[in-house]
């Protein structure tokens, strides 16, 4: 039930989190605003009216529902498309996300999970005791908190006393209405979700959501970085025009082209080395990366992906979206109320400047080692040639090794062949041929520098443990029982990562992530998954002039080495 206020709520990481992002941060030129995140809504092309949240007021409008600690968290990245992402999950009746960014594990960790659960509770009740309520030893809380208690305490009037609290507890409540720190009430079937963008740079986040729940989902929306950069860098700039160019921040080292790494809006981008820090503490199985150069292109599909991992009915389909020309992005539709499509506000989607070329070309061969172990990592096809993938699924394979060359990723699905035909490391590209040609259905190998990624079925030739001979076959029970005995025979041979949607034995395959689905069983979905980065639209939407509607934001940090 939609209610009637026009709140204005967060301002998607605006702010960098300049503590706790990587370490301590310093910032680059005085970062005044951390009061962070107010944002977007979702605003009718003629601004003439605000979609309003459901989320934050049906907290207090229905009795039945509780609190809950999220479940699944967008915890990055800053300006992957993460606002877009949250809004189209909002549309799902089995979802209930807070508004604004609470930023809980990064900057409010110290106030209790109670106080991220529900901080309203922790205010109502503490004035009765007059001691802090549980966890709340921080100053932000003792603030609130004990001022009230200690005029409790002194009061001799009660209604003074009654008053007092009451206008407190107002003044609190608006607060935090107003800084979206609530948790919506959801009921059992419900999921409870948030975003916070900074989550997934900051290093001691995935510590802290485990210790929550180890059962937590995640997603993580992934932009191609130098466009990331240039966005987040855009952002700042919108608020700040005197800062230096995006050019001379870039570099440490301008004429030696030494990339500054330590400058937030390049680090923020080595996508791998961050997503290290959370493998430590979550199977892969529990992170999903969206894409958010296809959450704009094709956000159904995008969203059928994000709907199924989080294990719900796939309500938000084609009919939820409407492209819109002069925005240059999806805006949203709401089909039952038959209503006008609504797009983001004018903080996304800000028109870029113009970067020069040489220091683009220079960020993207910066990237591409981090961008590839990235994909090693997670399986996730994205920057593959589409001819190729096309090729690939019509099994009309390069045959040449100038063919293979040109790819940055060889896909190597061994089903019922075997590795017999690969030669040295050294000669590098060979199409996989079989002695026996039944089992030969598709092989592809490549330089042992690429990564390969392979579909490994279980029940297939393979390595038998503890032997040489990549030809034996593993019987039935120790298929079963060692499903990434293949992965291992491919590493050993190509030097390489391959990929399985099958169990895993970890010490064969510890660098294995799974993640992806089978090829062969989802054919047509995986290979439109597979997409390369595709330029954004909005890019070559030259008209649009960046406006500042006076949030909050920075994004000139450095921070620690990586
Ligand atoms: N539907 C739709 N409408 C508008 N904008 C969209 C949409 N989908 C994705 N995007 C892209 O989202 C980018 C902002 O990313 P975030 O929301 O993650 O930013 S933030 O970190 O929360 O500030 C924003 O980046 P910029 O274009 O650089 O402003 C957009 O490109």
């Amino acid at each position: 039930m939609p209610n009637l206020t026009t709140k204005r709520h967060d301002n998607d990481s605006e702010v960098d989190n300049h503590e706790s992002s990587l370490g301590a941060s310093r910032d680059l030129l005085n970062n005044e605003n951390d009061l962070d995140s107010r944002g977007d809504d979702w605003d009718e092309m003629r601004g003439e009216a605000k979609v309003l949240d459901d989320n934050t007021m049906s907290g207090f409008l229905n009795e039945s529902e509780t609190k809950k600690l999220p479940q699944a968290i967008i915890i990055g990245v800053k300006k992957g498309g993460t606002r877009a992402l949250l809004e189209f999950l909002r549309l799902h009746p089995d979802i209930r996300a807070v508004g604004a960014e609470p930023h809980f594990f990064d900057r409010n960790y110290d106030k209790g999970l109670e106080w991220y659960r529900s901080p309203l509770s922790i205010l109502l009740e503490a004035p009765h005791s007059g001691e802090a309520p549980a966890q709340q030893d921080t100053n932000h809380n003792a603030a609130r908190c004990h001022p009230a208690a200690e005029t409790e305490r002194q009061a001799d009037n009660f209604f003074l006393s009654a008053a007092l609290r009451y206008l407190l507890t107002t003044a609190v409540l608006l607060r935090v209405l107003l800084d979206g720190e609530l948790m919506p009430k959801s009921s059992d079937g419900q999921l409870t979700m948030e975003k916070t963008p900074s989550y997934y740079v900051t290093k001691e986040v995935p510590a802290r959501i485990h210790t929550m729940s180890k059962d937590t989902k995640l997603i993580v929306v992934v932009r191609d970085p130098v466009t990331r950069a240039i966005s987040d860098y855009t952002q700042t700039r919108s608020k700040k025009p005197d800062i230096p160019s995006f050019e001379s921040l870039t570099f440490k080292n301008m004429s030696a082209g030494l990339i500054d790494t330590t400058w937030s809006a390049v680090q923020i981008g080595m996508y791998a080395k961050h997503l290290e820090r959370w493998l430590q503490h979550f199977p892969s199985e529990q992170l999903l990366f969206v894409s958010g150069e296809r959450l704009i292109s094709d956000p159904a599909g995008e969203m059928a992906r994000v709907q199924d991992f989080l294990g719900l009915r796939k309500v938000v389909t084609e009919k939820h979206f409407h492209f819109n020309p002069a925005k240059g992005f999806p805006c949203l539709k709401r089909p039952e109320w038959n209503s006008k499509p609504h797009c983001l506000g004018k903080t996304k989607g800000r028109t870029h400047p113009n970067i020069d070329p040489e220091v683009v070309q220079k960020l993207r061969d910066f990237y591409k080692p981090f961008n590839r172990k990235f994909y090693q990592m997670t399986g996730c096809l994205r920057h593959m040639n589409q001819t190729f993938v096309e090729s690939i699924m019509q099994h009309n394979y390069p045959q040449s090794k100038k063919q293979f060359e040109e790819f940055d990723v060889v896909f190597m699905s061994i089903g019922r062949s075997k590795l017999v035909d690969f030669k040295s490391p050294e000669t590098g590209f060979e199409v996989g041929k079989t002695n026996k040609d039944t089992h030969y259905k598709h092989l592809l190998l490549g330089r042992p520098q690429l990564p390969i990624y392979s579909e490994i079925h279980r029940g297939d030739w393979g390595h038998r443990p503890g032997s040489d001979d990549i030809n034996e076959p593993a019987d039935e029970t120790q298929r079963e029982s060692h499903p990434g005995q293949h992965i291992s025979v491919a590493e050993l041979n190509a030097g390489s990562i391959v990929r399985t949607h099958h169990g895993c034995d970890p010490s064969a395959c510890d660098e294995v992530i799974l993640t992806c689905q089978d090829l062969e069983d989802g054919g047509e979905e995986e290979a439109s998954a597979l997409d390369q980065f595709e330029q954004l639209k909005h890019e070559c939407n030259e008209g649009e002039e960046a406006e500042e509607q006076g949030q909050d934001h920075e994004g000139l940090h450095r921070l620690d080495p990586v």
